[in-house]
C-alpha cells in the first residue's frame, strides 16, 4: 500500500460536493464546498507532482458528495477490483461509477460484495501482497468479509476480520485505515490505542515499525492527522496543522507534503488516502 504511485481513481470535488448539505452528509460545521474544492486543487498538485496518473471519475452533476472519497467503493487486487457494497446508505451508488470507470480503463473485474454485505475500502489494509486485513465496524460487516474471503482465499490470499470499537457512533465514519496509515512495507504511522489488539499483534509479529501518531493531534483533526498518502515509501501527503505526527514520520525517515484541508477532510471526515484509489503502485 505505500509502492510508488503510478495510476489513482479521483473524482473532483468541484464535481461532487456543491451542492452538498452539511447536515446530510454527516460533515461538519467547517463544510464549505467552495473551500473544499479548492483544497482539493491542492492535493490534485501533490499527486500529480509525485508523477501518478489520475484517472477522473465521471463529472457529472448527480449529487454524490461523499464519491470524491474514492478508497471506499472499490478495491484493487493484482487479480483485479473487486466492486465493493457500502456501509453508508448515501452512498450505495458509488461502486458503480467504479465499475464503469474500471470497465473504461481495461481493469478487470475480479468480484462484487453483494447485499446483505457491506464492505467499505476504508476498512481493508493489505498487509504484504498475501494478507489483507478487513475492519468489522458500522460501515463493513461478516457477511462482506466471509464474500472478500471467498473471492481472494482461491487466490492464496488470506482474510482477516478484526472488530472495530463504535467510537463517534453508527453515524460518523471510523475505518481500520482511520486508525493506520502505511509508510513504507515495513512502516505504518498508527493511533495505536483504537487498533483492533490482534491487528497490532499481527503487525509487530511481521516486523513492521510503528510510529504513534500524536494523540492530542489526533482528536483534534477528528483522526484526520493520522490520514496520510504514500506516494512512494517514505514519501507521503498529509493534511496540514500537525507537526508532531509530521516531526514523528520525518523522524522515521519520511519526507512529509502538506495541504491545508479543514473544509474538504476535517469536516468531511476522510483524508489524503480517502480522497484517491490507487490502481496501480509498484
Ligand atoms: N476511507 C475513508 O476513511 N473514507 C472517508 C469517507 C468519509 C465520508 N464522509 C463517509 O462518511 O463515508
Amino acid at each position: 500500500m505505500a509502492g510508488t504511485l503510478q495510476r489513482v481513481l479521483m473524482r473532483s470535488a468541484a464535481s461532487a460536493m456543491p451542492r452538498a448539505r452539511a447536515s446530510e452528509w454527516h460533515y461538519g460545521p467547517g463544510f464549505d464546498p467552495q473551500k473544499a474544492a479548492a483544497q482539493y486543487e491542492a492535493l490534485t498538485t501533490l499527486v500529480l507532482a509525485s508523477g501518478a496518473e489520475i484517472e477522473w471519475l465521471t463529472d457529472v452533476d448527480d449529487g454524490l458528495a461523499d464519491s470524491v472519497f474514492t478508497h471506499d467503493p472499490s478495491l484493487m487486487t493484482d487479480h483485479g477490483a473487486i466492486i465493493l457494497a457500502m456501509g453508508k446508505a448515501l452512498r450505495r451508488a458509488e461502486p458503480g461509477l467504479h465499475e464503469a470507470a474500471y470497465r473504461r480503463m481495461g481493469v478487470p473485474i475480479l468480484g462484487r460484495i453483494e447485499h446483505p454485505g457491506q464492505v467499505e475500502g476504508g476498512d481493508c489494509v493489505w498487509v504484504g501482497s498475501r494478507t489483507l486485513a478487513v475492519g468489522r465496524g458500522v460501515r463493513t460487516n461478516q457477511d462482506g468479509i466471509q464474500q472478500l474471503a471467498n473471492l481472494l482465499t482461491p487466490k492464496g490470499i488470506q482474510v482477516y476480520g478484526y472488530d472495530l470499537p463504535l467510537w463517534h457512533g453508527e453515524e460518523a465514519c471510523l475505518h481500520l485505515m482511520s486508525v493506520i496509515s502505511p509508510l513504507a512495507d515495513d512502516l505504518a504511522l498508527v493511533y495505536a490505542p483504537l487498533l483492533p489488539a490482534a491487528f497490532y499483534q499481527m503487525l509487530r509479529a511481521r516486523g513492521i515499525r510503528l510510529v504513534e501518531g500524536d494523540a492530542g493531534e489526533f482528536f483534534a483533526s477528528n483522526g484526520l492527522s493520522l490520514n496520510v498518502l504514500p506516494t512512494a515509501p517514505r514519501e507521503v501527503i498529509a493534511v496540514a496543522g500537525f507537526p508532531k505526527t509530521a516531526a514523528a514520520m520525518a523522524t522515521a525517515g519520511c519526507r512529509v507534503s502538506t495541504f491545508e484541508a479543514d473544509a474538504l477532510c476535517i469536516a468531511c471526515e476522510g483524508g489524503p488516502t480517502c480522497l484517491t484509489r490507487p490502481v496501480l503502485r509498484q
